[in-house]
């Protein structure tokens, strides 16, 4: 029997996880036309060949939402892959408090801002739930950096809602 292989390429996706004042979290839906339409996400995109992953972010959701962000202002909290059957998952992941303008959904996407705890109620991404347990797992920093006490009592209480997603 001969046995079939299929290689699977990797993207490279750069994401925003955008906190606001009162410590939630921006989520979008995926509009109908794109890959998993109606799923839930981070902002972000496809990092193109000539870019760094935070100018991808800084383009991305500046196409996505029309904000603005310093580009000294994104913090990097790590990377997340995640296997789909098509192809395989790869994104460093961002998190940023400050930038310029309200988020619109200028790509017909729906924008909700989340409590950390609600997060897991959302039809996310299965590749966001690594997006998720990375955030959980960086709370200390992310308090730290960004003086978010009240973020890390949140993010706390969804440790017990996320379900280790094969990485
Ligand atoms: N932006 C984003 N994409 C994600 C997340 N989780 C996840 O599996 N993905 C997948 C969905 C897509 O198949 C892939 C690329 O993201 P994307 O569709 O946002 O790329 P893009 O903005 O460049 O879109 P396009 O120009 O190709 O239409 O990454 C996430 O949290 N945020
Ligand atoms: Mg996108």
């Amino acid at each position: 029997m001969k046995l079939v292989t299929r290689s699977r390429s990797t993207v490279h996706v750069a994401v925003g996880v955008l906190i606001n004042d009162v410590n939630e979290i921006l989520i979008a839906q995926r509009p109908k036309g794109k890959p998993f339409p109606g799923f839930w996400e981070f902002p972000g995109g496809k990092i193109e060949p000539q870019e760094t992953p935070c100018q991808a972010l800084l383009r991305e959701l500046h196409e996505e939402l029309g904000i603005e962000i310093n580009p000294d202002h994104p913090l990097l909290l790590g990377n997340v892959k995640y296997a789909y059957p098509e192809f395989i998952f790869q994104a460093p992941v961002f998190i940023c408090t400050s930038w310029e303008r309200q988020p619109q959904p200028l790509e017909g996407q729906r924008l909700v801002w989340a409590k950390p705890f609600d997060l897991l109620s959302y039809n996310l991404l299965p590749a966001c739930k690594g997006i998720c347990l990375l955030l959980q797992e960086k709370t200390d920093f992310i308090a730290r950096e960004r003086k978010r006490n009240i973020f890390q009592d949140s993010m706390n209480k969804i440790i017990k809602n996320v379900p280790n997603p094969t990485r």
